[in-house]
């Protein structure tokens, strides 16, 4: 991926200095100093609730700083609320989107904006507009597409779309790529260097190295609410990067010893499956998950794997097939029969349909077992003994900012509600674990320790399904790969042999049987 620098280093677009935020007593920006210059990519890099979402909160007028001082093209500012934030050009695209559905690309980017003749919305204009500023940047949106007919990735455009409409000149993307595909996210990337090549300000947050070396300029980490330094990202490596993150050496490689799988827990015969519009998604998928091994599911997304995952964890019924486990078929059955007969999730949208977001870390860890001894006798929930099981499970699985589980979930970082997910659903101790993109947000340290929950679940001789866009954590998790495409399995490799390459070509629809050897002739495959 070429990078090419499109910085004015002589104008600076953003000062932020030092920079105090607090929440009650709790200190989330401590001090923090951050200049961005006209035309950088500047990456915000931190460990899950370091504070980075606090920080561009307050430069998007979200929160009021408790103390420092803003310049924004070196006029000082005092940012009252988002609106003004706008009147300033400063555009935040959110890790949550917040688009309406069943409106299109159109009506959503100019909601609240919308350009009227005489007493109407003009909208063959907005129409213009719209298709204009997608060009412009590549972004190749449709803007009659019905936001729920299209892709996370097209989703995601049409929020910078948004920002870009109202005249942002600086754009902060929180954690852009957390659920997209490599290849949206090289696109993505493309995108920015379109951006900034026409004079706009990025700012970056991620927890993804890789990502930083192929997109930013520089970098600024801050650690547990303090500015620890600003780096030009050609001179430093990933491993330096994650170091100054998170504080100390980090392993990147999986430790995981081969053994041998046990019975099958789950066995899944020709399920077939149509989409809202009548389209079927799945056409005959069939996959097996024995006690012992972890089964990653590689594709694409849009393949099957959403409604795959839905169907396996009672948020969806398909038109045919057969779920077997524990001997009876469960094919169609609902979350809660699932739940008991074994089958664990921690599911893609963290938000929707892992989380209650306003009641506290305590009771969302106990969500589906509330009603159970010890957190209830006799029809009535025991506090005592829900917080303690919160006390320990937010130390085990170092759950930051839960203050003794009385916090509202909603209101902890990103990464730190991902744990919650992983810790309630790795306690449930059921047969099968489905974990879909289970690292999505996290920060490096954070994967370390999940990925090593997720071995350790298999070592315990649980079946783990994992689906994850993540190319690298599929391979170096899965014992053996299974590659869904079109709404079937088409291809299976044992995990130790994998290759992104092989993967890759099948994940695009290629030959099934293909040797490493055999591939490495070709071209590179287009999604990597
Ligand atoms: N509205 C709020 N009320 C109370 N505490 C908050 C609030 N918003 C954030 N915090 C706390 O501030 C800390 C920093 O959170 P922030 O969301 O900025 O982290 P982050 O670096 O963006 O993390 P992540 O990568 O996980 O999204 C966290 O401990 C969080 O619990």
């Amino acid at each position: 991926m070429e990078k090419t620098s499109h910085i004015a280093s002589n104008v600076v677009a953003v000062q932020m200095t030092d920079i105090v935020k607090k929440f009650g007593n709790f200190v989330a920006n401590d001090h923090i100093n951050l200049t961005v210059n006209k035309g950088e990519v500047h990456a915000i890099l931190g460990e899950n609730g370091a504070g980075k979402s606090t920080l561009m909160n307050v430069l998007y007028g979200l929160y009021k700083p408790t103390s420092g001082s803003i310049s924004i093209f070196g006029s000082p500012v005092h940012i009252e609320n988002p609106r003004h934030a706008i009147e300033l050009g400063i555009g935040m695209v959110h890790q949550h989107f917040m688009l309406v559905e069943p409106f299109t690309v159109t009506e959503n980017i100019i909601l609240g904006m919308e350009p009227t003749k005489g007493m109407t919305v003009d909208i063959k204009s907005a129409r213009q507009q719209v298709l204009e500023l997608s060009e412009r940047y590549g972004m190749h949106v449709d803007p009659d597409a019905k936001i729920e007919d299209i892709s996370v990735g097209m989703q995601q455009r049409v929020e910078i779309l948004k920002v870009l409409y109202r005249g942002a000149n600086i754009l902060i993307l929180d954690e852009p790529t957390a659920s997209l595909t490599p290849q949206e996210i090289e696109e993505l990337i493309n995108i920015i260097h379109n951006l900034t090549a026409d004079g706009k300000t990025v700012l970056l947050i991620t927890h993804k190295l890789k990502e930083i070396k192929a997109a930013a300029d520089r970098c600024t980490i801050i650690r547990q609410g303090k500015y620890i330094d600003t780096v030009d990202v050609e001179a430093v490596s990933e491993h330096d990067l994650a170091s100054m993150m998170v504080g100390r050496d980090v392993q990147f490689v999986v430790d995981k010893q081969p053994i041998e799988p046990g019975e099958v827990i789950i066995d899944v015969q020709n399920i077939h499956c149509k989409d809202y519009r009548g389209v079927e998604v799945l056409k005959g998928l069939n996959l097996q998950v024995r006690r012992g091994e972890i089964v990653g599911l590689a594709g694409v997304d849009g393949n099957g794997q959403t409604e795959l995952v839905e169907i396996l964890t009672g948020l969806r019924k398909g038109e045919a097939g057969k779920v077997i486990i524990g001997g009876k078929d469960l094919f169609n059955a609902d979350a809660h029969t699932l739940f008991d007969k074994g089958v664990s999730s921690i599911p893609a949208d963290r938000q929707k349909h892992g989380l209650i977001l306003d009641y506290s870390v305590a009771y969302n860890l106990v969500l589906q077992n509330h009603d159970l001894p010890p957190f209830s006798k006799r029809g009535i929930l025991k506090k005592d003994a829900i917080y303690k099981h919160a006390a320990e499970l937010t130390d085990k699985f170092d759950i930051r900012g839960a203050e003794d589980g009385v916090k509202e979930v909603g209101k902890l970082s990103g990464g730190n509600q991902q744990k919650v997910i992983i810790a309630r659903e790795v306690t449930n101790d059921k047969d099968l674990l489905i974990a879909v993109n289970p690292t999505r947000g996290l920060d490096v340290g954070a994967i370390e320790f999940v990925h090593r929950y997720i071995v350790e679940q298999r070592n315990k001789n649980k079946a783990v399904l994992l689906v994850s866009f993540e190319l690298d954590e599929i391979m170096s998790l899965s014992d053996r790969i299974e590659v869904i495409y079109n709404g079937k399995i088409v291809g299976s490799v044992p995990g130790d042999q994998a290759d992104e390459k092989v993967l890759g070509l099948m994940m695009a629809g290629g030959s099934k049987h293909e040797t490493k050897e055999q591939s490495e002739q070709k071209d590179k495959p287009k999604y990597s």
